[in-house]
């Protein structure tokens, strides 16, 4: 039983259509993400990454095709519905988007609570759980304007962390950081993946490919190619 379930690929689309407002960004999408990959996502600007990905965690509606996530049938799934799909899976933006008026520890909270969880004990628990992977369980009280830049992006992984995702969607996470700082939280990526998680990395951080290769899907004149299907050279803007 437990085989049959890990066979289903974690991501998977079929023939999809990726639109802003009336504008089609991409078309004829499909690939499979399998359980624990580590899949970058390239592509010049505009070319459609983030479009892509915010499809995939369904803050754009599926404009056309077959899309699962995390079990989720995208085609069918309600708009109250979301919550649901947005548990199973990390979200990492460039932006680090921390609340600035409270504390690590309650921009944690604060999401734990808002999918559901109740037990004060708990609740702790697994703030120092994320806190500790991501290396920062000295950080839990202080505020974001008190971290350094990487710090916080440190924080928005465990954030993302919290409910054990299946799948980590993250856009350009190393984007405002330094090449340091930005190998150090591509490591704790790598460190995420191995334990089971998958990653679909949205970069234009060439150096990043090379410091750590993997199959890469590239968004270009309105469609993904895949290097696990197709041969294609990638180099400094893609
Ligand atoms: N909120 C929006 N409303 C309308 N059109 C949008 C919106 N966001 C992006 N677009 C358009 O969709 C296309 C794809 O943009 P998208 O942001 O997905 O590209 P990207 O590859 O992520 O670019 P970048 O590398 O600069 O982040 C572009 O033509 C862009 O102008």
């Amino acid at each position: 039983m437990s085989n049959e379930f890990s066979a289903i690929p974690v991501v998977s689309l079929r023939d999809v259509m990726v639109m802003q407002d009336v504008q089609t960004v991409l078309e004829k999408v499909s690939f499979e993400i399998e359980k624990g990959e580590f899949v970058y996502l390239v592509g010049r600007t505009g070319s459609g990454k983030s479009s892509l990905l915010k499809t995939l965690y369904a803050d754009l509606p599926l404009a056309a095709g077959q899309m699962s996530v995390a079990g989720y049938n995208l085609q069918k799934l309600a708009r109250n519905k979301v919550p649901y799909l947005r548990r199973k899976v990390g979200i990492v933006f460039q932006d680090f988007q921390l609340l600035f008026d409270r504390s690590v520890s309650e921009n944690l909270s604060f999401v734990l609570k808002a999918t559901g969880w109740k037990d004060k004990k708990k609740i702790k628990q697994r703030i120092s759980d994320v806190l500790m992977r991501v290396g920062l369980d000295a950080a839990a009280n202080k505020m974001p304007h008190q971290l350094s830049g990487g710090e916080q992006q440190r924080i928005v992984i465990a954030r993302a962390l919290l409910n054990e995702p299946i799948i980590l969607f993250a856009d350009e996470p190393t984007g405002n950081l330094d090449p340091e700082v930005t190998r150090g939280i591509l490591k704790l990526f790598q460190e995420i993946n191995s334990s089971g998680t998958a990653v679909l990395m949205a970069t234009h951080n060439y150096e990043l490919i090379n410091e750590n290769p993997q199959r890469i899907l590239k968004c270009e004149n309105g469609r993904i190619h895949d290097s696990a299907k197709e041969n294609f050279t990638i180099g400094n803007g893609f």
